[in-house]
């Protein structure tokens, strides 16, 4: 991967990773305000999400912050050193997803209502705060607005057969 000094090389870019908890998670940089993301594993593994709408900055060279608020409630702060394979993510969950995170593990963008009834129904505070960094292991770039990159539910083996090339997207 050739150096990422700007949004115009971060944007576009499909990154899987790591955290230091063991969590593997998957984001494609969709275009300017727009991810799409599947957790492999994990409190919430198996979820996974389109066109979240978010804000993407560039900090200083090679540094990018994500950050956005969910239907679930949940907050996400990510920053992102690609040239470096490390990130740091700050993740704010509801105390409703840490005690039923299993009503969140689904393609979200079917159960939009349920996420709203459910962040209504249960508790948000305390939050259950996450701040973890990560290592980042793949990185290519798929360019914007592609459909093809997140579009299926994750399942074993899936993160192997991207890094081989097995399943690619171009
Ligand atoms: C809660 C969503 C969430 C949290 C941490 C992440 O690194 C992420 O990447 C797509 C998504």
């Amino acid at each position: 991967m050739s150096n990422i000094k700007n949004l115009e090389d971060f944007i576009g870019l499909h990154l899987i990773y790591t955290y230091d908890n063991g969590w593997n998670y998957e984001i494609y940089v969709k275009n300017e305000d727009t991810i799409d993301y599947r957790i492999h594993s994990g409190m919430v593994g198996g979820r996974w999400v389109r066109d979240q709408k978010v804000d993407i900055v560039k900090l200083v060279d090679g540094v990018f912050k994500i950050c956005w608020t969910e239907p679930t409630g949940t907050d996400v702060s990510l920053d992102f050193m690609p040239n470096e394979n490390k990130l740091h993510g700050v993740i704010f969950f509801p105390k409703w997803v840490h005690e039923h995170p299993e009503i969140t593990v689904r393609y979200q963008n079917d159960f939009i209502p349920l996420m709203e009834e459910s962040r209504e129904k249960y508790e948000t505070y305390p939050k259950y705060v996450v701040p973890e960094f990560g290592t980042i292991f793949y990185t290519k770039n798929e360019g914007k607005n592609n459909e093809k990159v997140i579009s299926e539910a994750p399942y074993e083996g899936m993160i192997d057969k991207m890094v081989s090339g097995e399943l690619s997207f171009s």
